[in-house]
């Protein structure tokens, strides 16, 4: 798949890069260059990897100059540099404006003038009919993408993007929150228990990127199909498997700016998406900004789409306990914790 060439990922130091970098540290591509403003984070990786390959960059998105220095001789990005707290967008949405939107047009700008050949954008089910500044500021990354996708043909670089879902066990998600209110025999806090989520490793997240790097023409906007589970389902699975069937649970109503269920396509992306087994692509909109064509002719594909389905985690595949079982034992700590050891994501 590489070949002496320079990867940079953007937010490299978060558990997405961590998780490229076991996969692809001995790979045939000459350098990896992790760009994030996390000095300390740098410092725990380089001594953790001590790899001469991987190459630090201090910077910000926000700031296209540090982001056009790290650009010069790349080949490849993933831009996984994003704000994706919702509580802490909501609360400062500029912030997320700065980083997600403008910092997304800086690190596509560069590429363009680096000439780098492939860009993936890293979303999220959030940016579907967003109701957060956190979806919202992504929905507006795919727009900034698919926008700079256009007009590259003949120029070399390839910009697309992706967009999953909750990653199992992610820093601060309901999972290890989960396993830590057993651990201290408190009971389970359950939103509400016919909620869903889609359930996605973060092995699947990095195949996802790898899909779209390898498959991906300007604007495509990739998704992996994946199975999803209720609360309820999800917190039955995690005391099975840590041997407590009879632990105490607490309904405790939503919180803010959540949804009963995510979605991955809306109508009109479902509509036109492509099925390629495992995933769908989305094409971009193939329509120039022509007045009559765009805004004044309307489109029975549309009013159709618009009468469909999305893909959301209500009507996808749904795991029961068992099922939710056996993905959950996909994971290193959860199979330390099924043999009754003391474990958390993080080890
Ligand atoms: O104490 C809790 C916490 C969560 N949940 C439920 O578990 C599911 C997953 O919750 P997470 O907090 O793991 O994930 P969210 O979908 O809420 O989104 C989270 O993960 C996102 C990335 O996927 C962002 O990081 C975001 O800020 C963060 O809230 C939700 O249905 C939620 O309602 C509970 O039942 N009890």
């Amino acid at each position: 798949m590489f070949k002496n060439e320079v990867l940079l990922i953007t937010g490299g130091t978060g558990s997405f890069g961590n998780a490229v970098l076991k996969k692809f540290l001995d790979s045939d591509l000459r350098e990896i260059r992790i760009f994030s403003r996390d000095e300390k984070k740098q410092d725990d990786m380089r001594k953790r990897y001590n790899n001469a390959k991987l190459k630090f960059y201090i910077g910000d998105v926000r700031d296209a100059h540090s982001v056009a220095t790290a650009m010069r001789g790349v080949d490849y990005v993933f831009h996984a540099a994003a704000l994706k707290q919702v509580p802490s967008c909501e609360f400062h949405p500029m912030q997320a404006v700065r980083t997600n939107v403008l910092g997304t047009e800086n690190v596509l700008t560069a590429a363009i003038d680096a000439g780098v050949k492939r860009v993936v954008c890293l979303s999220t089910d959030k940016a579907v009919y967003p109701i957060n500044a956190m979806g919202i500021s992504k929905a507006m990354m795919e727009k900034v993408m698919v926008a700079a996708s256009r007009n590259l043909e003949g120029s070399g670089t390839v910009i697309c993007g992706t967009r999953y879902g909750n990653v199992m066990a992610s820093r601060g998600s309901v999972i290890p929150l989960f396993v830590q209110q057993v651990q201290e025999g408190k009971p389970l806090t359950i939103t509400d228990p016919a909620m869903t989520r889609f359930m996605m490793t973060l092995a699947d997240a990095v195949d996802l990127v790898l899909y779209a790097f390898q498959n991906g023409n300007n604007g495509d906007i990739f998704v992996q199909k994946a199975p999803a589970a209720t609360v309820e389902t999800l917190a039955q699975a995690i005391l099975q498997i840590m041997d407590k069937p009879s632990h105490p649970v607490r309904v405790m109503g939503s919180r803010h700016g959540e949804k009963l269920y995510e979605s991955l396509l809306s109508k009109e992306e479902r509509a036109c998406a492509e099925d390629m087994g495992d995933y769908f692509r989305v094409p971009p909109d193939g329509r120039d900004l022509n007045y009559a064509k765009f805004v004044e002719q309307g489109e029975d594909r549309i009013t159709q789409a618009l009468h469909g389905e999305e893909y959301n985690s209500h009507n996808t595949t749904r795991l029961d306990v068992e099922g939710m079982k056996k993905l959950l034992l996909k994971l290193d700590f959860m199979q330390k914790l099924a043999l009754g050891e003391h474990s958390n994501p993080e080890d």
